[in-house]
């Protein structure tokens, strides 16, 4: 069975702006992806190149063993792309039937408009909707088709909780391929078989939450700075990064014990100290330069 997805060495450049270098990525069928980064890493570039929605400038990408945009235009593909236009004056179930109508095997409309939550808005026109609403029928119409690869570019954006919680049971429960590009560590660190950080268009880390929160080690110290230099944290025994956080400094240590005597020999006013092991934001911020 071929991959769900394979991208080998995909760059993409706007002009002189490289947005993707080299990035290759298998991802087996089935597997829940989280795609992380900060803001312009490339995680929407890398869901439009898998979609064929976007050419790649070099290197190459196949959806099921076919081009992108065949396995797209064959209906294999479920899309949620960030702020995609709706078609104002139709009514929700009208627009969830037309895409239905788009699809080879599509599901039952009633039954995906009740998995994402629209099955209340039916007759309402999408003009009329809040934003969350809209967001719930662009999941619809994700669904619809019942897709082999589901590929969502911020899925929860402008949800509440009781929506987001709602989506994430619905992709956990379909049990397919889903690769979602996402701001919310909570997300990946909940839902997420395997986690990719981006960082300048390049794949930082790839792995399972937890292989993700090993690379980085050990455990963190944290307390409050004070203005205090920073310079002679890096010293301190077991000290593996230094990171400041608004006034709160973070060590990542592999020896905390060791530290916190230095620490607290170095600092004999050190207030509010705090040990915790290290979390998917502190990995995060460290493998991505604390972008
Ligand atoms: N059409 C475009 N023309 C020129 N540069 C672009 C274009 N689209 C994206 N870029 C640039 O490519 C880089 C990657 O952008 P991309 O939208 O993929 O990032 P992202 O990780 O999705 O960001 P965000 O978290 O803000 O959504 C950024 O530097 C961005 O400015």
């Amino acid at each position: 069975m071929p991959n769900a997805l394979e991208l080998k060495a995909v760059s993409k450049r706007y002009g002189a702006r490289t947005a993707l270098d080299g990035v290759n990525l298998s991802v087996e069928e089935g597997q829940t992806i989280a795609v992380l980064g900060p803001n312009g890493a490339g995680k929407s570039t890398l869901l439009n190149i898998a979609l064929g929605l976007l050419p790649a400038t070099s290197g190459s990408a196949t959806v099921l063993g076919r081009k992108p945009a065949d396995a797209l235009r064959g209906g294999r593909v479920g899309v949620l792309l960030q702020e995609s236009g709706l078609l104002e004056d139709v009514p929700v179930k009208e627009l969830i039937a037309a895409g239905a109508g788009m699809y080879p095997k599509p599901l039952p409309v009633e039954l995906t408009m009740r998995a994402a939550r629209v099955d209340d808005l039916a007759t309402r026109p999408i003009g009329k909707l809040s934003g969350g609403q809209r967001q719930r029928v662009r999941f619809a119409l994700a669904l619809i088709g019942d897709p082999d690869l589901l590929v969502l570019d911020e899925p929860t954006v402008g949800l509440d909780v009781e929506g987001r919680r709602a989506l994430w049971q619905e992709v956990r429960a379909r049990r397919h391929t889903t690769l979602f590009a996402t701001h919310y560590l909570t997300e990946a660190d909940d839902y997420a078989d395997r986690v990719i950080l981006l960082a300048g268009g390049r794949i930082v880390a790839d792995g399972p939450v937890d292989t993700i929160k090993s690379l980085v080690g050990g455990l963190e110290v944290r307390f409050t700075l004070d203005g205090a230099d920073t310079g002679p944290l890096w010293t301190l025994p077991g000290v593996l990064r230094v990171r400041v956080e608004g006034g709160t400094a973070v060590l990542q240590t592999a020896a905390s014990d060791a530290t916190l005597r230095a620490l607290f020999a170095a600092l004999p006013d050190v207030r509010d100290v705090r040990t915790a092991g290290t979390d998917l934001e502190s990995a995060f911020m460290t493998l991505t330069g604390g972008a």
